[in-house]
């Protein structure tokens, strides 16, 4: 395999086929890959300890020439894992081409028969979209946070996230490159992503691996637009709301607590307030010196899941979630994103994303719950999350 600088180029414009399209990107910069040199799939409570062995074996067998060395140049795959142990399946999938670029330079990657400068067919749109319920409908969801919030009351829990899924059927089958098109053109600050039909726009990275150094950016607590009230009013109350900082909190100690360890140095610096079109977030980022050698996908089953998508205290909120939502979660809330042949790479949380299949997608999205949270607020919270991947299908 070979990498070599390039010139010129979007990235997402480079992908050639309406399916199977492979990309990490944000605001111009990342990965994207076609063509598929080596998969492996895996589910259980080992996924990540077997991904991360499955994958050393394989870069130890490559024959590398890389004229860069920069993170994410090299042998490269795309990682998608499930949320849950069972079921749930995780994938890598490690392209026959991959094109990136960061801090303005870019380069190509390819291993065996990759075709550098494919023919990238028409993206197409579909002309309509209908939506359907998915395994669980708005109105168990709000029943399902109803008895949430009453066992958060009696003490069981502090915070559980729950999740509800939504279908969109498009009248042909949806290509995958118009729906990161739409999500990349209103998300600049958000990782776009795509791995094995998994389609999404993520605010949230779990972590980003650089040599020694990791980062972080913690998301939980949440407001959305309102008709009549400023932007600022917006951030003001969300910054001041005890029960969005509860949540925040519990999210932003999930990490810390289980990352310290890992490190030397560590920092918060939060929260303030990120705002995104659909939603405004409560934001903190994290950065620590690694101690030792940890992969990324090592440090990732140390983090996954954290209370922004699972709970507090952890195994708890898991348990809850499987008992009261009582659907697969798929990969949605699960880690996604990249990993190279040093142990470098960027993880996020697949959310605003659909699995799509087909003419068919199933959107997802979820709440952090706690004492104090209303099911009719979480309903339009959720509503307000799965905007995103519902815009960018539509084409609006
Ligand atoms: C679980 C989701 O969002 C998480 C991330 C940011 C804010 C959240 C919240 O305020 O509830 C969630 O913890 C989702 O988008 O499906």
């Amino acid at each position: 395999m070979r990498t070599r600088p390039v010139t010129g180029g979007g990235l997402l414009r480079r992908l050639p086929d309406p399916q199977r399209a492979l990309a990490w990107v944000r605001d111009g910069e990342g990965l994207v890959g076609w063509g598929e040199a080596a998969r492996f799939e895996v589910s259980g409570p080992d996924r990540f300890a077997e991904a991360d062995r499955w994958w050393r074996e394989f870069t130890a067998e490559l024959d590398v020439t890389d004229e860069l060395g920069v993170p994410g140049s090299g042998p490269v795959a795309f990682a998608s894992m499930a949320f849950a142990d069972e079921p749930g399946r995780s994938v890598l999938v490690v392209p026959r081409v991959v094109v990136g670029r960061r801090d303005g330079r870019a380069w190509v990657t390819t291993i065996g028969e990759g075709e550098e400068t494919p023919v990238v067919s028409p993206v197409t749109r579909p002309s309509t979209v209908r939506y359907a319920d998915g395994q669980l409908p708005v109105t168990a969801y709000r029943e399902a946070v109803r008895e949430a919030v009453a066992r958060m009351r009696a003490g069981e829990l502090a915070k559980v996230v729950l999740a509800h899924d939504l279908l969109a059927v498009a009248d042909t089958a949806i290509d995958h490159r118009f729906v990161l098109n739409g999500l990349a053109r209103r998300y600049p600050e958000c990782w776009v992503y795509a791995v094995d039909g998994l389609i999404g726009a993520t605010p949230e990275l779990l972590l980003r691996r650089t040599g020694p150094m990791v980062d972080s950016r913690v998301l939980a607590g949440t407001t959305w637009p309102h008709d009549g009230v400023g932007d600022d009013e917006l951030a003001r109350a969300l910054l001041s709301s005890g029960k969005n900082r509860d949540e925040h909190e519990y999210a932003v100690a999930s990490l810390v607590d289980t990352l310290s360890p890992f490190c030397t140095t560590m920092s918060v610096d939060g929260p303030s307030v990120l705002r995104l079109p659909n939603v405004s977030h409560l934001s903190s980022d994290v950065i620590g010196t690694l101690r030792g050698d940890p992969s990324l996908l090592r440090l990732g089953e140390a983090l996954h899941p954290t209370a922004a998508v699972g709970g507090t205290p952890r195994a708890e909120a898991v348990a809850l979630i499987r008992a009261l939502e009582g659907m697969d979660r798929g990969r949605y809330a699960g880690p996604v994103g990249w990993i190279d042949g040093n142990g470098d790479g960027e993880l996020g949380i697949a959310l605003r994303c659909a699995q799509v299949d087909g003419r068919t997608a199933r959107l997802f999205a979820g709440c952090g719950l706690v004492a104090e949270s209303d099911p009719d607020t979480e309903v339009r919270e959720a509503h307000a999350k799965m905007l995103p991947v519902r815009e960018a299908l539509e084409g609006v």
